[in-house]
């Protein structure tokens, strides 16, 4: 029998034909919301899910009888309910790796253009409002030899640090990450708790998953407790800041500026203050968003399927321990 794959994202030609040698693939990459009947039809005779950014709930397995393997199309997998799905047998992998250094460049690209208002000031330009010296009030701040102080220190945030360290000569300080030995002597990062960190950085960078204990694991005290003029960068969930405790700190000026690509709720909705504030760079989730890296976990993505529907191992599981248990 010639098992179904429902591919909600967009994959190159090749990647596509490569799967429709194999496999009978349902492709509506436009998918929006699971609740499109197109998908749901689709859904309810997949063996096979390759795509991202939609939220997959048990109600939503409930109709997808056959199906035996999740491809997603990202890193991150806190929009699938992996215990759920682990109880049902179906295996879930993602992306990880092929994405890291280009996460890692648009995390530094938010500290350069949050730091130097880079784009406040191109903004005046585009205004016809650069009509003198810039003064004093439009300077921005140093970014070499600051302190940068992550929250996660995985590949990721290790892949930031590098660059802060190695390019910039900043000192790194990292918290809610186990130890880790060779990059305090790579990069000469210290491990702080988290009160610590807060109170010594002058860059703080969120680059941990979104689970139960990093949900607004960032509120109005852990704002208080950074140092005054500190920035804050957001390149991991939304979910993991208390939104509104960041935007009453923007605003009375206990935080001094944020770069984000993640919001509690994305697309950011119109009228959210951050989309206005002078002292925000807001970008719309575009960590990975090269046509290399793109196009790298999109082949990733189809791997992954191809193995586990071959009863393979796939390259990056998630769930692994259904194959375990499979041997
Ligand atoms: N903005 C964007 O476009 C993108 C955002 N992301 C986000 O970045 C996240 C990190 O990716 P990546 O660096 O590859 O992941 P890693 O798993 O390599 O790193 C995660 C880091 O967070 C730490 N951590 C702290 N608390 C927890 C917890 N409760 N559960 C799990 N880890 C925890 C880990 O600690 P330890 O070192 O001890 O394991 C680790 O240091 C993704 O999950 C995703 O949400 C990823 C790609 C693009
Ligand atoms: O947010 C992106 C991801 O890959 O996770």
């Amino acid at each position: 029998m010639t098992k179904r794959i429902l591919v909600f994202r967009e994959l190159s030609d090749e990647q596509l034909a490569s799967l429709r040698q194999d496999f009978s693939v349902d492709y509506l990459p436009d998918t929006q919301s699971a609740d499109e009947p197109a998908f749901i039809e689709a859904l309810s005779q997949a063996h096979g899910l390759v795509g991202s950014s939609l939220m997959i709930t048990p109600e939503l397995l409930d109709q997808a009888p056959n199906l035996e393997a999740i491809a997603s199309i990202s890193v991150g997998y806190d929009n699938y309910p992996v215990d759920e799905l682990t109880r049902r047998g179906i295996l879930l992998c993602n992306t990880p790796d092929v994405l890291t250094e280009t996460t890692a460049d648009t995390g530094f690209l938010l500290i350069m253009c949050t730091a130097r208002r880079a784009i406040e000031l191109a903004e005046l330009i585009k205004q016809g409002n650069w009509t003198s010296n810039i003064g004093r009030n439009l300077f921005g701040t140093d970014v070499h030899g600051k302190t940068l102080g992550m929250i996660g220190l995985g590949r990721i945030g290790a892949a930031i640090a590098r660059r802060g360290a190695l390019g910039f000569g900043m000192n790194i300080l990292y918290t809610k990450a186990s130890p880790k030995p060779e990059l305090e002597r790579e990069l000469g990062a210290r491990r702080l708790e988290m009160d610590e960190l807060l109170a010594e950085a002058d860059i703080v960078c969120v680059t941990v998953p979104l689970t139960a204990e990093t949900e607004k694991l960032f509120g109005a005290r852990e704002f208080s407790r950074m140092k005054p003029g500190a920035i804050f960068v957001n390149i991991g969930r939304g979910k993991v800041v208390d939104e509104a405790a960041m935007i009453q700190a923007l605003e009375d000026g206990t935080l001094h500026a944020a770069g984000l690509d993640v919001f509690e709720q994305e697309p950011l909705p119109a009228g959210s203050p951050l989309s206005s504030m002078k002292n925000v760079v807001a970008l719309p989730h575009i960590g990975s968003a090269t046509h290399e890296t793109r196009n790298a976990m999109a082949q990733r993505a189809v791997d992954n399927i191809r193995l586990a529907l071959d009863g393979k191992r796939p390259l990056s599981p998630v769930n692994d321990q259904i194959l375990l248990e499979r041997n």
